[in-house]
């Protein structure tokens, strides 16, 4: 049987998109286009019953973009600007996406306090909760104007792959999908070593696995390359959800990993960690 079959059967979905996904690779600027083909199919995932939340990055990319700024800022307070004018640009072109089929999106921004604080986490929880009993798709980012976690240390906690598996694991998702500028994991980073090969299936994430993913990006605007996307793996996949990376260069592959079929890496889910935050964050 198709390992993948089960796929289809997926209840709520935690969708991750990265900036290099949603904007020109030329100028930086967003793909309006891909954009629109994006909100129908997680509209459709919506109208055929399944619970979607999306993470969207790309705030610091749209602001800078808008700001006419050629070069990624430099400066943290820059970053955070830019973000803060990105993150409303971004926002209200989803809203106004969504309405157009009739769904409603909703804003959550989040610090890695958030998730760390029993109390502040719990209110998150419930939150995601209500919106998904209204029927609204959230749409998550870090709340980059106040948090400096993932735009100055990547590799350490904040960045919006660990953030969507931290938030596949509070709201207890089945399915975490990751959409990046590449196929897949492979076993190096393609963009530098031609010899890298695509790795279908991930039963067992060992370190042997985690070495792999370097933390090189492929684009201007990516951040923590796949070294990230690995760390997600280990959290999503610990909490109970399979988790695909793959190719976001045309966004009708949500449906087709959805329709299980072959696209992207596939990371199969571990027997369910019970308190797999509880621990994570103990170990801070
Ligand atoms: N083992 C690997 N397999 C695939 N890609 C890798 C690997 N190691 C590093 N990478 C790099 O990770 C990049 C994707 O990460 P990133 O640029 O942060 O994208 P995103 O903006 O989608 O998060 C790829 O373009 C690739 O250059
Ligand atoms: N929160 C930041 C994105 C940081 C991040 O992880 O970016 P990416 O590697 O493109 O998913 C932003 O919205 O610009």
């Amino acid at each position: 049987m198709n390992i993948r079959e089960k796929l289809k059967d997926k209840k709520r979905i935690v969708i991750k998109i990265g900036s290099s996904s949603l904007t020109h690779k030329e100028t930086g600027r967003l793909d309006l286009i891909k954009l629109e083909i994006l909100v129908r199919e997680l509209a459709d995932l919506h109208n055929q019953g399944k619970e979607v939340i999306v993470v969207s990055s790309g705030a610091i990319a749209v602001g800078r973009a808008a700001m006419g700024l050629q070069e990624k800022p430099s400066r943290l307070s820059e970053k955070q600007a830019c973000a803060a004018i990105g993150q409303a640009r971004l926002m209200m072109i989803y809203q106004k996406l969504f309405a157009e089929y009739s769904q409603t999106a909703a804003q959550v921004l989040i610090t890695k306090y958030t998730m760390v604080n029993d109390i502040t986490r719990e209110n998150a929880r419930n939150t995601f909760q209500s919106l998904l009993d209204m029927g609204a798709i959230p749409v998550v980012n870090e709340n980059d104007t106040v948090s400096t976690d993932e735009i100055e240390f990547v590799n350490t906690f904040g960045d919006n792959d660990t953030l969507s598996a931290l938030v596949a694991a509070l709201v207890d998702a089945d399915m975490l999908i990751l959409l990046s500028d590449i196929d897949g994991l492979f076993t190096d980073d393609p963009n530098v070593n031609p010899n890298a090969e695509f790795i279908d299936v991930v039963e067992k994430l060992d370190d042997h696995l985690m070495k792999m993913g370097k933390g090189s990006t492929g684009s201007k605007v990516g951040t923590g390359g796949m070294a990230t996307k690995l760390s997600a793996a280990r959290i999503a996949t610990g909490a109970g959800a399979d988790m695909v990376i793959a190719n976001g260069a045309d966004f009708h592959v949500i449906h087709k990993i959805m329709q299980g079929r072959k696209y992207g890496t596939l990371f199969l889910a571990d027997k369910k960690e019970q308190d797999i935050l509880q621990e994570l964050f103990e170990n801070l």
